[in-house]
Protein backbone atom coordinates (compact mmCIF):
# COMPACT_ATOMS: atom_id res chain seq x y z
CA UNK A 1 0.00 0.00 0.00
CA UNK A 2 1.47 3.25 -0.84
CA UNK A 3 1.41 5.44 2.29
CA UNK A 4 -0.73 8.96 1.62
CA UNK A 5 2.00 11.33 2.79
CA UNK A 6 1.31 14.94 4.43
CA UNK A 7 -1.67 16.63 4.61
CA UNK A 8 -4.36 16.22 2.45
CA UNK A 9 -8.18 17.24 2.26
CA UNK A 10 -11.11 15.53 1.52
CA UNK A 11 -15.19 15.56 1.55
CA UNK A 12 -17.01 13.77 4.11
CA UNK A 13 -20.43 14.25 2.50
CA UNK A 14 -20.93 18.13 1.65
CA UNK A 15 -18.11 18.31 4.70
CA UNK A 16 -14.45 18.94 4.02
CA UNK A 17 -11.99 17.05 6.57
CA UNK A 18 -8.22 17.33 6.88
CA UNK A 19 -6.24 14.31 7.19
CA UNK A 20 -2.90 14.43 7.87
CA UNK A 21 0.57 12.58 8.52
CA UNK A 22 2.38 15.48 9.03
CA UNK A 23 4.55 15.44 12.08
CA UNK A 24 4.84 19.32 12.12
CA UNK A 25 1.12 20.03 11.07
CA UNK A 26 0.31 17.01 13.89
CA UNK A 27 2.46 18.98 17.12
CA UNK A 28 0.52 22.24 15.92
CA UNK A 29 -2.61 20.64 15.71
CA UNK A 30 -2.50 18.66 19.18
CA UNK A 31 -0.74 21.49 21.21
CA UNK A 32 -3.08 24.42 19.59
CA UNK A 33 -5.31 25.83 22.63
CA UNK A 34 -8.02 26.40 19.02
CA UNK A 35 -8.11 22.33 19.36
CA UNK A 36 -9.12 21.42 22.49
CA UNK A 37 -12.04 19.61 21.00
CA UNK A 38 -12.75 15.79 19.67
CA UNK A 39 -13.86 16.38 15.70
CA UNK A 40 -17.91 16.01 15.41
CA UNK A 41 -17.38 12.71 13.60
CA UNK A 42 -16.01 11.04 17.11
CA UNK A 43 -17.63 13.00 19.51
CA UNK A 44 -21.43 13.25 18.26
CA UNK A 45 -21.94 9.60 17.91
CA UNK A 46 -21.04 9.15 21.49
CA UNK A 47 -23.09 11.97 23.07
CA UNK A 48 -26.29 9.89 22.82
CA UNK A 49 -25.00 6.62 24.20
CA UNK A 50 -21.74 7.88 26.33
CA UNK A 51 -22.48 11.25 28.04
CA UNK A 52 -21.08 13.94 26.64
CA UNK A 53 -20.07 15.07 30.21
CA UNK A 54 -17.29 12.97 30.64
CA UNK A 55 -13.47 13.79 29.87
CA UNK A 56 -13.19 11.53 26.98
CA UNK A 57 -15.43 13.63 24.83
CA UNK A 58 -16.24 16.69 26.79
CA UNK A 59 -16.16 19.80 24.79
CA UNK A 60 -14.02 22.69 25.89
CA UNK A 61 -16.82 25.56 25.88
CA UNK A 62 -16.05 27.68 28.81
CA UNK A 63 -13.08 25.81 29.65
CA UNK A 64 -15.22 22.73 30.91
CA UNK A 65 -13.08 19.93 29.40
CA UNK A 66 -10.15 21.73 30.70
CA UNK A 67 -11.53 22.24 34.20
CA UNK A 68 -12.19 18.50 34.57
CA UNK A 69 -9.31 17.22 33.76
CA UNK A 70 -7.22 19.67 36.12
CA UNK A 71 -9.55 18.24 39.04
CA UNK A 72 -8.65 14.23 37.50
CA UNK A 73 -5.29 14.06 36.68
CA UNK A 74 -3.94 14.04 40.15
CA UNK A 75 -5.91 10.35 40.35
CA UNK A 76 -3.34 8.85 38.38
CA UNK A 77 -0.24 11.14 38.36
CA UNK A 78 3.28 10.15 39.60
CA UNK A 79 2.29 10.04 43.42
CA UNK A 80 -0.06 7.31 43.17
CA UNK A 81 2.16 5.10 40.84
CA UNK A 82 3.85 3.04 43.80
CA UNK A 83 0.55 2.59 45.08
CA UNK A 84 -1.18 1.08 42.16
CA UNK A 85 2.25 -0.99 41.52
CA UNK A 86 1.22 -2.63 45.00
CA UNK A 87 -2.65 -3.27 43.12
CA UNK A 88 -0.43 -4.95 39.70
CA UNK A 89 1.21 -7.34 42.74
CA UNK A 90 -2.31 -8.03 44.30
CA UNK A 91 -4.11 -9.06 41.61
CA UNK A 92 -1.09 -10.80 39.73
CA UNK A 93 -1.86 -14.27 41.54
CA UNK A 94 -5.73 -14.36 39.68
CA UNK A 95 -4.47 -13.77 36.12
CA UNK A 96 -1.23 -16.37 36.73
CA UNK A 97 -3.71 -18.95 38.27
CA UNK A 98 -5.55 -18.82 34.83
CA UNK A 99 -2.34 -18.89 32.83
CA UNK A 100 -0.85 -21.93 34.93
CA UNK A 101 -4.24 -23.72 34.30
CA UNK A 102 -3.95 -23.49 30.46
CA UNK A 103 -0.21 -24.37 30.09
CA UNK A 104 -0.89 -27.15 31.89
CA UNK A 105 -3.90 -28.18 29.78
CA UNK A 106 -1.35 -27.36 26.80
CA UNK A 107 -2.43 -26.77 23.27
CA UNK A 108 -2.95 -22.78 21.90
CA UNK A 109 -5.87 -20.94 23.69
CA UNK A 110 -7.15 -16.71 22.81
CA UNK A 111 -6.22 -14.77 25.01
CA UNK A 112 -8.55 -11.99 24.96
CA UNK A 113 -10.26 -11.40 27.55
CA UNK A 114 -8.12 -12.42 30.22
CA UNK A 115 -5.50 -9.19 30.50
CA UNK A 116 -8.73 -7.14 30.39
CA UNK A 117 -10.54 -9.03 33.68
CA UNK A 118 -6.46 -8.30 35.42
CA UNK A 119 -7.37 -4.90 34.60
CA UNK A 120 -10.72 -4.68 35.33
CA UNK A 121 -9.75 -5.85 38.94
CA UNK A 122 -6.36 -3.49 39.18
CA UNK A 123 -8.59 -0.16 37.87
CA UNK A 124 -11.17 -0.95 40.58
CA UNK A 125 -8.64 -0.78 43.61
CA UNK A 126 -6.53 1.82 42.01
CA UNK A 127 -9.52 4.19 40.00
CA UNK A 128 -12.50 3.47 42.22
CA UNK A 129 -11.06 2.98 45.46
CA UNK A 130 -12.55 -0.09 46.16
CA UNK A 131 -11.80 -1.70 49.65
CA UNK A 132 -11.88 -5.81 48.73
CA UNK A 133 -9.93 -6.86 46.10
CA UNK A 134 -12.76 -8.17 42.92
CA UNK A 135 -11.78 -11.20 41.35
CA UNK A 136 -12.87 -10.63 37.76
CA UNK A 137 -11.83 -14.51 36.76
CA UNK A 138 -14.01 -15.52 38.90
CA UNK A 139 -17.45 -17.06 37.81
CA UNK A 140 -20.01 -14.21 38.87
CA UNK A 141 -17.26 -11.46 38.37
CA UNK A 142 -16.39 -12.75 35.05
CA UNK A 143 -20.37 -12.61 34.10
CA UNK A 144 -20.10 -9.07 34.98
CA UNK A 145 -16.90 -7.96 33.66
CA UNK A 146 -18.74 -9.46 30.32
CA UNK A 147 -21.70 -7.67 30.75
CA UNK A 148 -19.21 -4.12 30.91
CA UNK A 149 -17.20 -4.88 27.98
CA UNK A 150 -20.12 -5.67 25.60
CA UNK A 151 -21.74 -2.60 26.89
CA UNK A 152 -18.95 -0.59 25.87
CA UNK A 153 -18.14 -2.16 22.85
CA UNK A 154 -21.94 -1.29 22.26
CA UNK A 155 -21.86 2.04 22.96
CA UNK A 156 -18.96 3.18 20.86
CA UNK A 157 -20.51 1.40 17.53
CA UNK A 158 -22.03 4.46 16.49
CA UNK A 159 -18.03 6.55 16.34
CA UNK A 160 -16.88 3.10 14.72
CA UNK A 161 -19.51 2.41 12.16
CA UNK A 162 -21.65 5.83 10.55
CA UNK A 163 -24.20 3.25 9.98
CA UNK A 164 -24.77 2.55 13.83
CA UNK A 165 -25.97 6.23 14.22
CA UNK A 166 -29.36 5.63 13.15
CA UNK A 167 -30.62 4.41 16.50
CA UNK A 168 -32.74 2.35 14.73
CA UNK A 169 -30.16 0.34 13.26
CA UNK A 170 -27.88 0.15 16.52
CA UNK A 171 -30.49 -1.47 18.43
CA UNK A 172 -31.67 -3.72 15.86
CA UNK A 173 -28.10 -5.09 15.69
CA UNK A 174 -28.74 -6.03 19.53
CA UNK A 175 -26.08 -2.76 20.08
CA UNK A 176 -29.43 -0.84 22.81
CA UNK A 177 -29.14 -4.23 24.54
CA UNK A 178 -25.61 -4.98 24.98
CA UNK A 179 -25.42 -1.19 26.13
CA UNK A 180 -28.12 -1.37 28.96
CA UNK A 181 -25.13 -4.21 30.14
CA UNK A 182 -22.94 -1.13 30.92
CA UNK A 183 -25.53 0.56 32.83
CA UNK A 184 -26.72 -2.93 34.80
CA UNK A 185 -23.08 -3.66 35.55
CA UNK A 186 -22.31 -0.24 37.10
CA UNK A 187 -25.97 -0.84 38.87
CA UNK A 188 -24.17 -3.74 40.61
CA UNK A 189 -21.29 -2.23 41.50
CA UNK A 190 -22.87 1.34 42.70
CA UNK A 191 -26.59 1.35 43.38
CA UNK A 192 -27.86 5.08 44.04
CA UNK A 193 -27.43 4.98 47.47
CA UNK A 194 -23.70 4.09 47.84
CA UNK A 195 -23.15 6.36 45.52
CA UNK A 196 -24.97 9.50 47.19
CA UNK A 197 -22.90 7.85 50.01
CA UNK A 198 -20.07 8.27 48.83
CA UNK A 199 -20.19 11.60 47.44
CA UNK A 200 -21.60 13.22 50.50
CA UNK A 201 -18.44 11.81 52.44
CA UNK A 202 -16.18 12.91 49.76
CA UNK A 203 -17.86 16.58 49.93
CA UNK A 204 -17.98 16.54 53.60
CA UNK A 205 -14.09 15.83 54.03
CA UNK A 206 -13.72 19.13 51.60
CA UNK A 207 -15.80 20.85 53.91
CA UNK A 208 -13.58 20.00 57.01
CA UNK A 209 -10.28 20.47 55.69
CA UNK A 210 -9.82 16.73 55.84
CA UNK A 211 -8.94 15.58 52.86
CA UNK A 212 -5.87 13.13 51.97
CA UNK A 213 -2.84 14.47 50.50
CA UNK A 214 -3.28 11.45 47.42
CA UNK A 215 -6.72 10.85 46.07
CA UNK A 216 -8.22 8.28 43.77
CA UNK A 217 -9.49 8.88 40.66
CA UNK A 218 -13.26 7.72 41.90
CA UNK A 219 -13.12 10.19 45.30
CA UNK A 220 -11.86 13.33 43.29
CA UNK A 221 -14.96 12.79 41.34
CA UNK A 222 -17.41 12.03 44.43
CA UNK A 223 -15.52 15.20 46.00
CA UNK A 224 -16.13 17.85 43.03
CA UNK A 225 -19.33 15.94 40.90
CA UNK A 226 -22.93 17.23 42.63
CA UNK A 227 -24.83 14.66 40.16
CA UNK A 228 -24.64 10.37 40.33
CA UNK A 229 -25.64 10.42 37.17
CA UNK A 230 -22.60 11.66 36.23
CA UNK A 231 -20.57 10.72 38.28
CA UNK A 232 -21.23 7.35 36.90
CA UNK A 233 -20.65 8.41 33.03
CA UNK A 234 -17.44 9.19 34.49
CA UNK A 235 -16.40 6.07 35.90
CA UNK A 236 -17.92 3.89 33.19
CA UNK A 237 -15.64 5.97 30.72
CA UNK A 238 -12.50 5.87 32.69
CA UNK A 239 -13.21 2.09 33.39
CA UNK A 240 -13.68 1.26 29.34
CA UNK A 241 -10.41 3.49 28.69
CA UNK A 242 -8.44 1.64 31.29
CA UNK A 243 -9.80 -1.58 30.77
CA UNK A 244 -10.31 -2.80 26.81
CA UNK A 245 -6.80 -0.58 25.93
CA UNK A 246 -4.53 -2.95 28.59
CA UNK A 247 -6.11 -6.01 27.21
CA UNK A 248 -5.19 -4.57 23.62
CA UNK A 249 -1.71 -4.20 24.23
CA UNK A 250 -1.20 -6.75 25.81
CA UNK A 251 -2.91 -9.46 23.16
CA UNK A 252 -1.10 -7.73 20.32
CA UNK A 253 2.55 -7.58 22.13
CA UNK A 254 2.31 -11.70 23.30
CA UNK A 255 1.07 -12.25 19.74
CA UNK A 256 4.52 -10.62 18.24
CA UNK A 257 6.86 -11.94 21.19
CA UNK A 258 5.67 -15.21 20.05
CA UNK A 259 6.30 -15.03 16.21
CA UNK A 260 9.61 -13.30 17.14
CA UNK A 261 11.62 -15.59 19.43
CA UNK A 262 14.92 -13.43 19.60
CA UNK A 263 12.95 -10.47 20.67
CA UNK A 264 11.69 -13.06 23.15
CA UNK A 265 14.53 -14.01 24.35
CA UNK A 266 15.98 -10.73 24.81
CA UNK A 267 13.03 -9.66 26.64
CA UNK A 268 13.27 -12.89 28.95
CA UNK A 269 16.33 -12.36 30.28
CA UNK A 270 15.73 -8.88 30.83
CA UNK A 271 12.78 -10.12 33.12
CA UNK A 272 15.05 -12.35 34.66
CA UNK A 273 17.84 -9.81 35.54
CA UNK A 274 14.57 -7.31 36.58
CA UNK A 275 12.88 -10.24 39.10
CA UNK A 276 16.16 -11.52 40.07
CA UNK A 277 15.96 -14.87 41.72
CA UNK A 278 12.76 -15.39 42.90
CA UNK A 279 10.05 -14.54 40.51
CA UNK A 280 7.52 -13.48 43.55
CA UNK A 281 9.94 -10.85 44.01
CA UNK A 282 7.73 -7.71 44.70
CA UNK A 283 9.07 -4.85 42.26
CA UNK A 284 9.36 -1.14 42.15
CA UNK A 285 8.83 1.92 39.74
CA UNK A 286 12.87 1.83 39.87
CA UNK A 287 12.40 -1.73 38.51
CA UNK A 288 9.79 -1.13 36.28
CA UNK A 289 12.30 1.39 34.84
CA UNK A 290 14.47 -0.93 34.32
CA UNK A 291 12.83 -2.96 31.74
CA UNK A 292 14.15 -1.00 29.19
CA UNK A 293 14.04 -3.50 27.01
CA UNK A 294 10.43 -4.59 27.30
CA UNK A 295 9.19 -1.01 27.01
CA UNK A 296 10.49 -1.22 23.62
CA UNK A 297 8.90 -3.75 22.97
CA UNK A 298 5.52 -2.52 23.41
CA UNK A 299 6.51 0.26 21.89
CA UNK A 300 7.23 -1.22 18.44
CA UNK A 301 4.51 -3.95 19.17
CA UNK A 302 2.14 -0.29 19.50
CA UNK A 303 3.60 0.93 16.87
CA UNK A 304 3.67 -2.26 14.03
CA UNK A 305 -0.22 -2.61 14.79
CA UNK A 306 -1.59 0.61 16.75
CA UNK A 307 -4.39 0.01 18.55
CA UNK A 308 -6.33 3.16 18.42
CA UNK A 309 -6.50 3.97 15.00
CA UNK A 310 -7.04 7.64 14.47
CA UNK A 311 -7.52 10.82 16.82
CA UNK A 312 -9.31 13.87 15.64
CA UNK A 313 -10.17 17.53 16.75
CA UNK A 314 -12.47 20.11 16.02
CA UNK A 315 -10.74 23.09 14.88
CA UNK A 316 -12.38 26.17 17.28
CA UNK A 317 -11.35 29.04 15.14
CA UNK A 318 -9.61 29.64 11.97
CA UNK A 319 -6.05 28.62 12.27
CA UNK A 320 -2.64 29.59 10.27
CA UNK A 321 -0.47 26.56 9.99
CA UNK A 322 3.22 27.42 10.20
CA UNK A 323 3.17 25.75 6.65
CA UNK A 324 1.03 28.66 5.24
CA UNK A 325 -2.01 26.02 5.26
CA UNK A 326 -5.53 27.89 6.26
CA UNK A 327 -8.19 26.14 7.89
CA UNK A 328 -11.23 27.24 8.81
CA UNK A 329 -12.74 27.25 12.15
CA UNK A 330 -14.59 24.03 12.53
CA UNK A 331 -13.07 21.70 10.48
CA UNK A 332 -12.14 18.45 11.52
CA UNK A 333 -8.61 16.89 11.05
CA UNK A 334 -8.19 13.60 11.38
CA UNK A 335 -4.57 11.79 12.87
CA UNK A 336 -4.81 8.03 11.23
CA UNK A 337 -2.15 6.88 13.98
CA UNK A 338 -1.40 3.61 12.00
CA UNK A 339 -0.57 4.76 9.22
CA UNK A 340 1.56 7.57 10.56
CA UNK A 341 3.27 4.49 12.24
CA UNK A 342 3.74 3.27 8.62
CA UNK A 343 5.29 5.83 6.87
CA UNK A 344 8.49 4.72 5.37
CA UNK A 345 10.61 7.47 5.44
CA UNK A 346 10.19 7.67 9.07
CA UNK A 347 10.06 4.16 9.76
CA UNK A 348 11.88 1.71 6.94
CA UNK A 349 10.47 -1.05 6.04
CA UNK A 350 7.74 -0.43 8.48
CA UNK A 351 6.04 -3.99 8.13
CA UNK A 352 8.92 -5.45 10.11
CA UNK A 353 9.36 -5.75 14.12
CA UNK A 354 12.44 -3.99 15.23
CA UNK A 355 12.23 -2.89 18.72
CA UNK A 356 15.59 -1.66 18.15
CA UNK A 357 13.90 1.68 16.35
CA UNK A 358 13.06 2.84 20.13
CA UNK A 359 16.66 3.31 21.32
CA UNK A 360 17.24 6.66 22.59
CA UNK A 361 19.66 7.35 19.53
CA UNK A 362 17.09 6.24 17.37
CA UNK A 363 14.39 8.37 18.95
CA UNK A 364 16.00 11.38 19.12
CA UNK A 365 16.33 11.38 15.17
CA UNK A 366 12.80 11.69 14.58
CA UNK A 367 10.10 14.29 15.01
CA UNK A 368 8.57 14.07 18.52
CA UNK A 369 4.99 14.01 16.56
CA UNK A 370 5.95 10.57 14.35
CA UNK A 371 4.79 8.41 16.93
CA UNK A 372 1.69 8.98 18.88
CA UNK A 373 -0.09 5.64 20.18
CA UNK A 374 -1.14 8.14 23.53
CA UNK A 375 -1.63 11.49 21.77
CA UNK A 376 0.32 14.21 22.76
CA UNK A 377 -0.18 17.92 24.15
CA UNK A 378 -3.15 18.78 27.07
CA UNK A 379 -5.61 16.38 25.44
CA UNK A 380 -3.67 13.25 25.67
CA UNK A 381 -3.98 9.80 27.41
CA UNK A 382 -4.68 10.69 30.81
CA UNK A 383 -3.68 7.18 32.08
CA UNK A 384 -0.46 6.68 29.91
CA UNK A 385 1.67 6.10 32.48
CA UNK A 386 -0.41 3.72 34.45
CA UNK A 387 -0.78 1.58 31.44
CA UNK A 388 3.06 1.57 30.51
CA UNK A 389 3.45 0.61 34.01
CA UNK A 390 0.71 -2.03 33.91
CA UNK A 391 1.74 -3.81 30.78
CA UNK A 392 5.44 -3.83 31.37
CA UNK A 393 4.67 -5.58 35.02
CA UNK A 394 2.36 -7.91 33.69
CA UNK A 395 4.74 -9.10 30.57
CA UNK A 396 7.85 -8.90 32.66
CA UNK A 397 5.99 -11.39 35.19
CA UNK A 398 4.72 -13.77 32.77
CA UNK A 399 7.50 -14.10 30.78
CA UNK A 400 9.33 -15.33 33.59
CA UNK A 401 7.20 -17.49 34.10
CA UNK A 402 6.53 -18.51 30.59
CA UNK A 403 8.04 -18.90 26.88
CA UNK A 404 5.04 -17.65 24.68
CA UNK A 405 4.47 -19.79 21.40
CA UNK A 406 1.79 -19.14 18.15
CA UNK A 407 1.23 -21.78 15.95
CA UNK A 408 -0.13 -18.88 13.21
CA UNK A 409 1.67 -18.86 10.20
CA UNK A 410 1.09 -15.09 9.56
CA UNK A 411 0.15 -12.54 11.99
CA UNK A 412 -0.83 -10.02 9.30
CA UNK A 413 -3.57 -12.55 8.69
CA UNK A 414 -5.40 -11.23 11.64
CA UNK A 415 -8.36 -9.26 11.28
CA UNK A 416 -9.12 -6.50 13.84
CA UNK A 417 -12.10 -4.77 15.55
CA UNK A 418 -12.03 -1.17 16.74
CA UNK A 419 -14.28 -0.42 19.50
CA UNK A 420 -12.35 2.06 20.08
CA UNK A 421 -9.30 -0.39 20.64
CA UNK A 422 -8.18 -3.13 18.02
CA UNK A 423 -9.50 -6.34 19.51
CA UNK A 424 -7.97 -9.30 17.04
CA UNK A 425 -10.82 -11.25 15.73
CA UNK A 426 -10.47 -14.58 13.81
CA UNK A 427 -8.37 -17.12 14.78
CA UNK A 428 -6.05 -15.59 17.23
CA UNK A 429 -4.55 -18.09 19.76
CA UNK A 430 -0.93 -18.76 21.93
CA UNK A 431 -0.03 -21.16 23.75
CA UNK A 432 2.23 -21.00 26.86
CA UNK A 433 5.20 -23.35 27.99
CA UNK A 434 6.30 -23.24 31.44
CA UNK A 435 10.55 -22.20 31.60
CA UNK A 436 13.09 -24.32 33.67
CA UNK A 437 15.15 -21.96 35.67
CA UNK A 438 18.39 -23.64 36.42
C1 LIG B 1 -1.96 1.13 26.36
C2 LIG B 1 -3.12 1.60 26.69
C3 LIG B 1 -3.72 2.91 26.22
C4 LIG B 1 -3.66 3.51 25.00
C5 LIG B 1 -2.93 3.03 23.75
C6 LIG B 1 -4.41 4.74 25.10
C7 LIG B 1 -4.55 5.66 24.08
C8 LIG B 1 -5.28 6.83 24.18
C9 LIG B 1 -5.46 7.78 23.12
C10 LIG B 1 -4.83 7.67 21.73
C11 LIG B 1 -6.24 8.78 23.59
C12 LIG B 1 -6.81 9.93 22.77
C13 LIG B 1 -6.11 11.21 22.98
C14 LIG B 1 -6.52 12.24 21.95
O1 LIG B 1 -7.69 12.34 21.53
O2 LIG B 1 -5.62 12.96 21.56
C15 LIG B 1 -6.58 8.46 24.97
C16 LIG B 1 -7.35 9.26 25.78
C17 LIG B 1 -7.71 8.93 27.06
N1 LIG B 1 -7.26 7.85 27.78
FE1 LIG B 1 -6.02 6.40 27.12
N2 LIG B 1 -4.92 4.84 26.37
C18 LIG B 1 -4.50 3.75 27.10
C19 LIG B 1 -4.75 3.50 28.43
C20 LIG B 1 -5.49 4.28 29.26
C21 LIG B 1 -5.70 4.04 30.67
C22 LIG B 1 -5.05 2.88 31.45
C23 LIG B 1 -6.54 5.01 31.12
C24 LIG B 1 -7.04 5.25 32.51
C25 LIG B 1 -6.47 4.81 33.60
C26 LIG B 1 -6.85 5.88 29.99
C27 LIG B 1 -7.69 6.97 30.05
C28 LIG B 1 -7.87 7.86 29.01
C29 LIG B 1 -8.74 9.03 29.11
C30 LIG B 1 -9.63 9.43 30.28
C31 LIG B 1 -8.62 9.72 27.89
C32 LIG B 1 -9.29 11.03 27.50
C33 LIG B 1 -8.38 12.18 27.92
C34 LIG B 1 -8.92 13.55 27.57
O3 LIG B 1 -9.64 13.70 26.57
O4 LIG B 1 -8.59 14.50 28.31
N3 LIG B 1 -6.19 5.41 28.88
N4 LIG B 1 -5.97 7.28 25.31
Amino acid sequence: MKFPQGTSRIWLGFKPVIITTDSNVIQEILTSPACFDVADELSVPLKNTITGESLLIASNKDDKWKSQRKILSPGLSASMHPEFLTAFHTHLPNLMEVLDEKCKIGGEFNPDNLFGKFAMGVAFETILDFDVPVNFFQHDHALQYEMFVNGSNAAFQPAVQPKFQIPLMWRFFGYGAEFQKLFDFMEIYFPKMFLKEKMSEWKSYEENGALPKRMKYANLLYKKWTEAKLVTCQLSTILAAAVDSTDSVLCLALIHLAKFKEVQTKAYLEARRVIGQDYDNVLSITDIDKLKYIDMVIKESMRRITNTPVIARKVGKDLKLGNGLMIPKSTSVFIPLHLLHHNPEVFPNPDAFIPERFLPENVEKRHRYAYQPFSSGPRNCIGKKYAMIEVKFVLAKLLYKFEVTSSMENIDDLNFEYAPFAKIRGDFRIGLRERRHI
